[in-house]
């Protein structure tokens, strides 16, 4: 099946053409709010983009945003938020970042605490460490900075992606760090473009020198993919999805290595991943602090273990669209499961859910994740289906083709 392209390699890909020297295609992007909303952000900012359905065409201004002045709606986008600010205080202007209700309610204090170190004026208009902010940007010299990214990698990734745009280049003393496997894909697209970033003990050396134009072909997004793979593994059926195989960027793709752990047969090819679930879904223990976007896919297949379900590790899901870990516990609790969590757990105990309306609390992830469960819970229902919209609008339809064809 074909899901869609990658939200985060769409994210950096747009970043990283923006940045780059000469004009940028992406092949097969990711068309949803929150990468629709990151191309429309690189346009107020005065980046040239043009959007066809399969290929987008970046042209780079490695010099920075052509506007003086903007005033840039980041929509739920955290990648858009979190990155884009690094970008415009890269160059020369004047530059407000604003976003929706639920994105100003998430943090990028730590960013603009090493933005301001590296010499950037960076002001916030209600909470700190909040949008809405303003950069008044002159350019960065670069240098050294710490930066605490343990609640979102995407401010080390921000940052990363804006180093090589530093005069002397940018050395990043990491304190604390989650979501690691998206630091290697920012690493992995950096060297695509052109920068080397150097590995250090306690850090990374980006040097200066800006980034090059190249073709880009977007993966399709493995979180997205999660969702018909947990489905396989409910149903007895089988998901294979092409373009994500061994050579994949995405840490998400392990989230097949917890199917296999409870019972499903995986197969990870060269190129396309095949899950076929067998009929036993076992109970287990696990570490999703690499894997967190994929939490609910499992929490919401986790009733139907045959023994408890516990996922550690993942504080930082309650920073993410909404408070993740509570609302998946809030609607396992509907379905009538017995349900635990503590500040970075959750452990949901076997049983059979009624059928209940889903909060989705605006949460794409919620949304995808209890339809996935709903395959054996008929009569469930979602109070907001349409917070698919950030990362894959066409959800539904796509997801009542799959049924049909499964005949589940
Ligand atoms: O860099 C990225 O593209 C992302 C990093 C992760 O966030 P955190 O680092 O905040 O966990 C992930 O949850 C998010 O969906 C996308
Ligand atoms: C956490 C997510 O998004 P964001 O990029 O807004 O952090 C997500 O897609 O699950």
């Amino acid at each position: 099946m074909a899901v869609p392209g990658s939200k985060s390699v769409t994210a950096r890909a747009l970043f990283l053409a923006a940045a780059a020297d000469g004009a940028t295609v992406l092949r097969r992007p990711l068309v949803s709010d929150d990468t629709e909303g990151f191309a429309e952000a690189l346009t107020a900012l005065g980046y040239g983009v043009e959007r066809e359905p399969e290929a987008w065409t970046v042209h780079g201004r490695p010099q920075g945003p052509a506007h003086p002045q903007a005033d840039v709606y980041c929509r739920d986008a955290a990648t858009t938020a979190r990155f884009l600010p690094a970008l415009a205080a890269a160059g020369t202007g004047t530059y407000r970042f604003d976003a929706s209700a639920q994105m100003r309610r998430r943090p990028v204090g730590p960013l603009g605490d090493a933005l301001r170190a590296l010499g950037v004026d960076l002001t916030y208009e209600d909470a700190d460490g909040h949008l809405p902010l303003t950069v008044r940007a002159g350019g960065i010299k670069g240098g050294t900075v710490d930066l605490d990214a343990s609640l979102s990698s995407q401010f080390l990734t921000a940052l990363l992606l804006a180093g090589p745009l530093m005069a002397e280049g940018l050395r990043i003393r990491v304190t604390g760090i989650v979501s690691v496997p998206y630091v290697e894909i920012t690493l992995a697209m950096m060297r695509r473009f052109g920068v080397e970033v150097i590995r250090e003990a306690d850090g990374f050396t980006v040097p200066p020198g800006g980034y090059t134009a190249t073709d880009y072909p977007i993966e399709p997004d493995a979180s997205t993919a999660s969702y018909f793979f947990a489905a396989a593994a409910l149903t007895g059926r089988t998901a294979t999805v092409p373009g994500l195989g061994a050579d994949a960027l995405q840490g998400d793709l392990a989230f097949v290595d917890v199917l296999r752990r409870m019972g499903a047969e995986v197969q990870v090819g060269a190129d396309a991943t095949t899950v076929t679930g067998t009929g036993r879904l076992s109970g287990l223990t696990v570490n999703m602090r690499d894997i967190s976007d994929t939490m609910p896919t499992l929490a919401a297949i986790a009733p139907f273990a045959d023994g408890p379900v516990r996922i550690e590790d993942v504080y930082n899901t309650r920073v993410k669209e909404c408070d993740r870990l509570e609302a998946c516990a809030q609607n396992l609790r509907r379905q009538g499961i017995d349900v635990a969590t503590g500040r970075d757990w959750i452990e949901i105990r076997p049983g059979t859910p009624v059928p209940a309306e889903i909060a989705c609390h605006g949460d794409h992830r919620i949304a995808m994740s209890f339809s996935v469960a709903a395959l054996r819970t008929p009569g469930t229902t979602l109070d907001d289906p349409g917070c698919v919209k950030k990362t894959f609008p066409g959800f539904h339809g796509f997801f009542a083709s799959v049924r049909e064809q499964w005949g589940v």
